[in-house]
């Protein structure tokens, strides 16, 4: 008899008002999340793609709906606990006065994991994302911008989410690296289930890296697209055509 696989992240009917004014930035959202997808969110500016992220993992409380992980409501998960398995890469990286190497232990120092395994942690996921031995003394201020976006990526996957949630992980990168980090992401969701929701302002990035599209605009999710079925030329256009709009109403 098959057996039905619940999803790994299920989105219903989720809304969220701004506290004054009562607009909608996220307008009636569904969507689900089976276990080693591959997402990009794509839209114009503004569209609510942050928004969106940011509720997954209760950085922002949504006003209505429902988000449940593997089928448990995430408003009855501690929230640290549900940060654990739903890490979020913002687009501001701070290392909040650590060195890269404090930065990357510390949340594994949380979990209390003994030394030898935080150590080997450090050194496996150093070497995965290429981040040189001597990046481990610096702080923020000895980075680049692509070096810190980095730095960051490598400190959500140490903990080894079940979720990853990427807002625009690659635009500081350069292409080699770039293209190094989509391929370890990629085998990460092949062989280790992780499940990654990627905005992206990039459209060949999500072309080539994302097996399915949400295309949001104005807080609506208007497609939710296997990449297969997707027209790439007609998105780009409407893509194009929704940014000079959205433009316009910023004038
Ligand atoms: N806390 C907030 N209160 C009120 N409005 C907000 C708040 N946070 C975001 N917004 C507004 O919500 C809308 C969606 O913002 P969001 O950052 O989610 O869009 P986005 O699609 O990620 O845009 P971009 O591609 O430019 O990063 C924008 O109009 C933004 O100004």
């Amino acid at each position: 008899m098959a057996t039905t696989q619940i999803p790994q992240l299920r989105v219903e009917q989720v809304s969220l008002v701004t506290a004054l004014g009562g607009q909608y930035l996220l307008n009636n959202i569904s969507f689900e999340v089976a276990t080693g997808s591959r997402i990009c969110i794509i839209g114009p500016s503004g569209a609510g793609k942050t928004s969106l992220l940011r509720l997954l993992n209760r950085l922002s409380e949504f006003s209505s709906g429902a988000i449940y992980l593997e089928n448990q409501d995430i408003r009855t998960i501690p929230v640290l606990q549900l940060r654990r398995q739903v890490m979020l890469v913002s687009q501001e990286h701070k290392l909040l006065g650590m060195t890269v190497q404090q930065a990357l232990v510390y949340p594994l120092r949380l979990q209390q994991l003994p030394q030898r395994q935080i150590q080997e942690r450090l050194d496996a996921y150093r070497d995965l994302l290429h981040i040189p031995v001597d990046w481990l003394e610096r702080t923020e201020l000895q980075l680049s911008v692509g070096q810190r976006q980095l730095v960051a990526i490598a400190r959500a996957l140490i903990v080894q989410p079940k979720i990853l949630l990427l807002d625009e992980p690659t635009s500081a990168l350069d292409a080699g690296l770039a293209s190094h980090v989509l391929g370890v992401l990629a085998d990460l969701a092949a062989k280790d289930n992780l499940s990654i929701l990627m905005v992206n302002h990039q459209l060949d990035i999500a072309q080539f890296f994302c097996r399915r599209l949400l295309y949001l605009q104005n807080g609506q999710l208007l497609q939710d697209t296997p990449s297969e079925q997707i027209d790439w030329k007609q998105l780009r256009e409407t893509l194009v055509q929704a940014e000079a709009q959205a433009a316009q109403e910023w004038l």
